[in-house]
């Protein structure tokens, strides 16, 4: 598997104030990541720092064989980062075919393709995003995300706030996704039961260190990992 992302003692937060400490981690072409962590704990600010939107204090940061730290926010996702933000963000006044091709890229993922991978989608592609239900709006952040053809696909808590039924929908798309390759994947998720079935590494964040770095399967067994760094509800 060749490198596609590697981090090296990075440290990271908003203005001069410091979120993450020490992050090393790396990450193969095609491999996923499940990034688990209480409320807090700096999940949402490593997503962002590799996106540019937090503040790299140093450390290394390099993603397809160049330097992310000089790549501006603003270029990032045209190097091959998706980012489906907690928020979602979709368009709320374009009609969901318009939120997916207005963001279209070259490549494998194609209206065609999202829409075998979200039938849903296909079945509302004349709606307008406003009109969709949070898991129908989750679905679209999700294609979108892929029309951009990425190499590497970032999923901030895809489940949250999300009925039972569509969670389990999620999850076997999310399932499709990292196994199918091609594409690698890092899943922040309060659900680590859920989603460590789905990855092949996992880090657990504690007030902005890894205390856990290695394979998913390992953390799944071991109750005790599970109920000291991420509560008995690591469901
Ligand atoms: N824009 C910001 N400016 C300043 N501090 C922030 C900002 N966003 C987050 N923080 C702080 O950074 C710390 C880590 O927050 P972060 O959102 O990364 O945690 P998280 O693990 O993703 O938690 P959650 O599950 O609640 O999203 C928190 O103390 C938070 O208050």
């Amino acid at each position: 598997m060749s490198e596609l992302l590697k981090l090296e003692n990075v440290r990271a937060g908003y203005g001069d104030a410091v979120v993450l400490e020490d992050i090393s981690f790396s990450l193969g072409e095609g491999d996923s990541l499940a990034l688990l962590g209480r409320n807090g704990m700096g999940k949402t600010t490593l997503l962002s720092t590799l996106m540019g939107a937090a503040r790299q204090h140093s450390g290394a940061l390099r993603f397809a064989g160049e330097d992310l730290a000089i790549v501006p926010a603003h270029a990032r996702a045209h190097r091959g980062l998706g980012w489906v933000p907690q928020e979602r963000d979709i368009f709320p006044s374009l009609t969901v075919e318009e939120n997916l091709s207005v963001v279209a890229t070259a490549g494998h993922w194609n209206l065609q393709r999202v829409y075998e991978m979200f039938p849903r989608l296909k079945e509302r592609r004349a709606n307008m995003g406003n009109e969709l239900s949070g898991g129908e709006q989750q679905m679209l952040a999700m294609g979108r995300a892929l029309m951009l053809n990425p190499k590497l696909l970032l999923l901030d808590e895809p489940l949250e706030g999300l009925a039972p039924l569509i969670v389990q929908e999620l999850l076997s798309i999310i399932r499709r996704l990292t196994e199918e390759g091609g594409m690698a994947v890092i899943l922040v998720e309060q659900h680590a039961r859920q989603i460590l079935p789905l990855t092949r590494q996992a880090l657990v964040l504690e007030r902005g260190r890894a205390v856990y770095q290695g394979d998913s399967a390992t953390l799944r067994n071991d109750r005790e990992l599970l109920d000291s760094w991420l509560g008995v509800a690591a469901h």
